[in-house]
């Protein structure tokens, strides 16, 4: 369980309210318009932003002081942040160490990530030497390897194409169940949520809306939901 209690985030003259038991596992997808505060919202759980006020906790412990390092989390941005002098092996291993000084089992890892993912044989090249959609596979192997409990995305296959989009989020979908992660998943697409979240949460007039189950919350959207969609 992810719990936000009584938290308020600032950002210059924007706020944020947020109040949500999150139950792990499964994929949650977090909606709203441009500017209603996802991003600030993952970047606080994350540890990157400090809370103005309230408290968070992931599987009851206080996380709200943690620094991003100590959080049983890892964040997945849209730009991917490969390094681009690095191989991709050596791109998914940091997420093991960051010294890239793997032992022997830890490469066994790396390499059984790479080639759930789709790259085994890829390992070698270097991110430009590679389509977007591997760079995508490679961020988000990264990731998994580090199998931390919670993995934040935000709008991480944005820049794919439908297709392509579509078959990465199968793939989070199936590997996040597979390695027992939960997911949070910021999204503009009303089709990547239907696709895979188990539920949804939007935000509207500065507040979250409790979860709900994204099949229940299609058939018959809330208001925010009406808002949204237009
Ligand atoms: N560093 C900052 N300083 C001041 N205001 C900021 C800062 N970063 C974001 N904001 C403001 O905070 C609000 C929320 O921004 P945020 O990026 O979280 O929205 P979002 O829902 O992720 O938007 P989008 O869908 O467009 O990515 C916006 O009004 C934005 O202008």
């Amino acid at each position: 369980m992810l719990t936000l209690e009584d938290i308020i985030l600032a950002q210059g003259d924007f706020t944020l309210r947020a109040e949500v038991d999150l139950p792990s596992g499964g994929i949650t997808a977090l909606m709203g318009a441009s500017g209603s505060g996802k991003s600030t919202l993952l970047a606080a759980i994350a540890g990157f932003l400090p809370v103005a006020s309230g408290r968070m906790t992931i599987a009851g412990v206080d996380v709200t002081d943690l620094p991003p390092g100590d959080r049983p989390l890892s964040i997945l941005f849209q730009d991917q942040n490969l390094f681009p002098h690095l191989t991709i092996a050596q791109n998914v291993g940091l997420g093991l160490r960051p010294d890239l000084r793997l032992t022997s089992e830890q490469g066994t890892a790396r390499d059984a990530v790479l080639n759930k993912v789709g790259l085994a044989g890829l390992g070698g090249r270097r991110p430009a030497e590679v389509s977007g959609g591997q760079q995508s596979r490679a961020a988000l192997a990264r990731a998994l390897l580090r199998g931390r409990p919670w993995l934040l995305l935000d709008e991480p296959f944005s820049a794919l194409g439908p297709a392509l989009r579509r078959e990465m989020l199968t793939l989070l979908r199936d590997t996040a169940r597979d390695e027992g992660q939960s997911v949070l998943m910021v999204t503009h697409a009303p089709e990547d949520a239907i696709a895979v979240a188990d539920r949804t949460i939007l935000i509207s007039d500065g507040a979250l809306e409790p979860p709900m189950a994204t099949v229940d919350l299609f058939a018959d959207p809330t208001p925010a939901l009406r808002a949204y969609l237009g």
